[in-house]
């Protein structure tokens, strides 16, 4: 057993436990204190049975440990020995699994059966009732992972998963993509993107890429390739203006959509950052093209910022000239340190580079955006769209030729192995596999 299946079994906490017990199951771990010498005799089929079902009724998830333990012993007891082929290294749900049972080499099937009963009866024991009343305990907020709320001719879009840090689902993807078409079509005049709790939000779920399905990791790729144009084209085509309300840290996509938007107002709380270099990403949302436009070439000014959140504002001096570097071509430092090497920018960055429209105390943001925004609520909503679309419409075939050629770029980030590894080391943080 390797310590890669631990982690990949973390990875897939919810379908384990749901999956336990029966052959689907998730595998098994070598730290538990299993019988593996002893000659067994005394458990019958029957006793397997019992226990199987026992499984289904705990309440507590036992822990990838014990259920890829369970798993093994489940396969080893009705199957015998592991003879499939071994998963690719990207199956990694599978090929943890394989990992597992593979590990009890050749136990004797009796054996096996009986350290499953044993298992389960000590864990029985240990555990707590069960409790059909008892609501699952999973830290997600009342209200849906995403709330959407039409009120005085705005429609807010609410990313709350605070537990999660409003990390985005894949069901949110496309939970967003129906708000927004609803959006598009309602009385509203602005629609606001924003987040409950602490962070506005922190990206991609990375358990969105722990789920291969049975078709292997090079289809899922090329859905989500295609999803995730469409969930991006969404934004790109949206005919009123989009707000964003950003009321704490954004990470990943959720800043890189920004450059879509047509107001950014941002607590003095928030940060902007965009990993993809640790994680073995490159760049979507067409930031790679709207980053560059908006934080400007090198040759012109390179910006140090003054923080004047207090005055509701903020500034850039140029410090630094680059010209004359002399390269023969427009070299976007600001992006790229943001975009290839991750740098996170505070508020005030993110404002003098273009990112931020404005940045407000933490203690006054609520307050004075919504006044703002339903000040501008009152304008001729006409008139709004489409000055709007006039400023819009020059660039959008570009932002859908770029979109695509991002999107191309993530179907193989996602396959290689600095994604998998990265992702792997995320979810194996503070031992939770
Ligand atoms: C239409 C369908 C389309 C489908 C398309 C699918 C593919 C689309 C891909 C689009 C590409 C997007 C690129 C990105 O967004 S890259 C950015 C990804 N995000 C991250 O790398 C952030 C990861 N999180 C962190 O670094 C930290 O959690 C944090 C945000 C800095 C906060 O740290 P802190 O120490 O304060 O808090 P915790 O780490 O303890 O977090 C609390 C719990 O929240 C969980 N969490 C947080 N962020 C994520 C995340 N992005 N994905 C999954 N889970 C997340 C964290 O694990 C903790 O959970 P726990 O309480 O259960 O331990």
């Amino acid at each position: 057993m390797t310590t890669m299946a631990q982690v990949i079994c973390g990875l897939a906490r919810r379908w384990c436990f749901g999956a336990l017990g029966s052959p689907l199951q998730v595998p098994c771990l070598q730290a538990l204190p299993l019988h593996l010498g002893r000659t067994a005799t005394r458990a019958s089929q029957r006793d397997l049975e019992n226990a199987v079902h026992q499984v289904k009724l705990w309440k507590k998830d036992p822990g990838n440990e014990v259920k890829l333990k369970l798993y093994a012993l489940y396969k080893q007891a009705t199957e015998g020995p592991c003879n499939l082929p071994k998963p690719g290294m990207m199956d990694l749900v599978n090929k943890a699994k394989w990992d597992a049972w593979s590990a009890l080499g050749s136990l004797p099937k009796e054996t096996a059966r009986e350290n499953y009963v044993d298992l389960v009866s000590s864990l029985s024991a240990a555990s707590e009732p069960p409790s059909p009343a008892k609501p699952a305990a999973d830290g997600e907020q009342a209200g849906g992972d995403l709330v959407v709320t039409s009120e005085n001719h705005i429609t807010t879009i609410t990313f709350n998963r605070p537990a999660k840090k409003n990390a985005i689902t894949t069901q949110m993807y496309q939970d967003i993509m129906l708000a927004l078409q609803a959006a598009s079509k309602d009385d509203s005049v602005l629609t606001v993107l924003t987040g409950n709790g602490e962070y506005y939000c922190s990206g991609n779920d990375l358990t969105n890429f722990t789920d291969i399905p049975p078709e292997g990791p090079e289809e899922k790729a090329r859905t989500n390739a295609i999803l995730l144009r469409e969930f991006v084209d969404c934004f790109i085509d949206f005919p009123k203006p989009l707000v964003a309300v950003v009321n704490g840290p954004a990470v990943g996509i959720s800043v890189t959509l920004l450059g879509l938007f047509d107001l950014v107002y941002a607590s003095d709380r928030a940060t902007f950052h965009t990993p993809f270099g640790p994680l073995g990403l490159s760049p979507e949302g067409c930031s790679s093209y709207t980053f560059p436009k908006m934080m400007g070439p090198s040759k012109l000014s390179r910006t140090k910022v003054g923080s004047r959140a207090g005055e509701g504002g903020c500034q850039s001096q140029a410090t630094v000239s680059l010209q004359g570097r002399g390269l023969g071509q427009l070299v976007f430092l600001k992006a790229a340190e943001m975009l290839i090497f991750g740098r996170k920018l505070t508020a005030q960055e993110a404002c003098a580079q273009g990112l931020v429209t404005e940045v407000f105390p933490d203690s006054t943001f609520q307050k004075e955006v919504w006044t703002r925004l339903r000040a501008y609520t009152k304008l001729p909503p006409n008139a709004v769209r489409t000055s709007r679309e006039v400023m819009r419409s020059k660039g959008r075939e570009r932002l859908h030729a770029v979109n695509a050629e991002e999107c191309g770029a993530l179907q193989q980030r996602w396959l290689s192995e600095e994604c998998t590894s990265a992702v792997v080391r995320f979810l194996s943080r503070r031992g939770k596999l």
